[in-house]
């Protein structure tokens, strides 16, 4: 990808995909960006930056020699290539398709083989790293699949993101996003019950906060999401429902696998009432609010 100039498209502009296809526009090595979201109107943005936008993920694969894909959940990745108009109607030999939603491996799997039986090329590769590392470039990047279009990739996934591993089979990417995310939204269940217990017992949340960031517990995560749950304003940079989804799909793994889970279970049930109470929108820290009914 480093030497020719190709043109490369993106699906679905969230949180998420906006800023990773913003990164892909601003770096200046590919002829061009065309992009497409489910509600078309979001294109609008990139557009006036400079993006082509297409109307289809049909149109999209047809017109570009790789395409990025980060949508919400296996249903958004299914339908994305699926679909009337999907990605399958564009594919054809040698064009690459790259799906970087965080989805389980059957779904995964289903789209790799349709991708590859229509003579293009697949590659998964699930993110670590929030909205601002996506706006910064700064992603971890698991990829599997297809080598080549992986190593074909790197120019872009150096734009996107920070560092880039390769696992292995379609399907193994899927896995280590769902075991990282698992320990995520474990770590974050813990964490709000520990700011919840120290606000009930008499303490002060900022003190346990700094107690916590100069031990061997101290994170990124806790410091930064800390003062959210202090103030109990959660503005969406990881959504509760996908961080949720991600539970799930993990627990599912385990299941199949008969790996017991209980901790990651628990966790899961924290997020199921924090969506039941509406906090499915918001940041994924408003799970904290399942801690106070
Ligand atoms: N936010 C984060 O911190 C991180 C998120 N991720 C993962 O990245 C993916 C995207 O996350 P994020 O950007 O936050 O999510 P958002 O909810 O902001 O965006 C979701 C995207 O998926 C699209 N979409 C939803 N349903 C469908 C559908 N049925 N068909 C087609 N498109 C659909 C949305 O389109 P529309 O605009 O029309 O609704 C939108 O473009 C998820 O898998 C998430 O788990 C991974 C790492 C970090
Ligand atoms: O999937 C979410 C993240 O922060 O990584």
């Amino acid at each position: 990808m480093a030497d020719a100039k190709l043109n490369v498209g993106f699906l679905g502009l969230g949180i998420m995909g906006e800023a990773m296809a913003r990164n892909l526009m601003k770096s200046g090595l590919f002829a061009s960006v065309t992009v497409w979201n489910r509600t078309l109107a979001k294109c609008q943005t990139l557009v006036s930056e400079g993006a082509k936008m297409a109307e289809t993920p049909a149109a999209v694969v047809s017109s570009c020699d790789i395409t990025f894909a980060m949508l919400a959940d296996p249903d958004a990745a299914l339908a994305a290539v699926f679909s009337d108009n999907g990605v399958l109607k564009g594919i054809s030999a040698g064009k690459g398709y790259v799906d970087m939603s965080t989805v389980d491996e059957a779904t995964s799997t289903k789209i790799g083989e349709a991708v590859t039986a229509a003579g293009g090329r697949f590659v998964e590769g699930p993110v670590s790293g929030s909205k601002k590392p996506a706006i910064d470039g700064q992603l971890i990047i698991m990829g599997a699949g297809d080598k080549e279009l992986y190593e074909q990739c790197q120019p872009a996934f150096g734009v996107m993101g920070k560092k880039s591993f390769y696992l292995g089979a379609t399907g193994a990417a899927a896995r280590m996003k769902l075991v990282v995310n698992m320990v995520m939204g474990a770590m974050m269940g813990a964490f709000c019950e520990g700011m919840a217990l120290a606000d009930k017992s008499g303490l002060e949340q900022s003190a346990l906060l700094e107690i916590l960031g100069l031990g061997a517990m101290a994170n990124p995560m806790f410091a930064m999401k800390g003062p959210a749950i202090m103030g109990r304003a959660y503005p969406p940079a990881f959504p509760l429902k996908h961080q949720q989804k991600d539970l799930r799909l993990a627990l599912a793994l385990g299941d199949a696998l008969n790996q017991p889970l209980p901790v990651a279970a628990a966790a899961n049930e924290s997020f199921k009432t924090a969506k039941a109470l509406g906090r499915g929108d918001e940041d994924f820290a408003a799970v904290y609010e399942a801690t106070q009914k």
